[in-house]
């Protein structure tokens, strides 16, 4: 069967936004979000938790088993921080949230995240490693980065993504 509705990934590091935009998407299209925090916890895809850095250490051969058929079925927003996992052919379009230290540090210190946590956190999104998983991992045309400091920059990403997706849908009246 084709899938006629696209897959698109909304990455980033830990509090740029990817839950916030992918609700508010969800909600405007008739894409499901697939929240992988959620799916692991659910059906137990780890394999220990990281106390250092209070999360669980997701089993990356289980959780591509459960997700793939649900991929092939094609209408999904993924959200998780981890974007280069999931095969190329199932991915129609990977969205970077990237955010400014500043808010980032809020936004985490809010969560009352450990120091070690807050601080690699910070220092991945600073290095941009997010971004470069996914400029590494797919077609450099389906990549899209995205600024998510402001309530104003979101509304204006969630435009610029449903143009995609519509775009998409255009270019492939067939599915794929
Ligand atoms: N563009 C934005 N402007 C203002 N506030 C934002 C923006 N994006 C997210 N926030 C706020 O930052 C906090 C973290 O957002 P959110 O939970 O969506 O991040 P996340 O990337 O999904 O985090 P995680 O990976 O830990 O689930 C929330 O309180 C949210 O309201």
């Amino acid at each position: 069967m084709p899938r006629t509705q696209p897959n698109v990934i909304i990455t980033g590091t830990p509090g740029v936004g990817k839950s916030s935009h992918c609700e508010q998407l969800a909600s405007q299209t008739s894409l499901k979000h697939l929240s992988i925090n959620d799916v692991v916890k659910e059906h137990s895809l780890h394999t220990e938790y990281d106390t250092t850095l209070s999360t669980l250490v997701v089993d990356e051969d289980k959780l591509l088993d459960h997700v793939e058929p649900i991929l092939e079925e094609g209408g999904n927003i993924v959200d998780w921080h981890v974007c280069d996992i999931f095969p190329e052919r199932l991915i129609d379009l990977v969205v970077v949230l990237r955010a400014g230290t500043e808010a980032l540090y809020d936004r985490l210190t809010a969560r009352n995240y450990a120091n070690v946590k807050l601080q690699e956190n910070l220092d991945a999104e600073i290095m941009g490693m997010v971004e470069e998983e996914a400029r590494e991992g797919y077609e450099e045309d389906i990549v899209m980065v995205l600024e998510s400091n402001t309530v104003e920059d979101m509304e204006k990403n969630l435009e610029e993504i449903e143009k995609r997706i519509q775009k998409w849908r255009e270019e492939h009246p067939e599915g794929v």
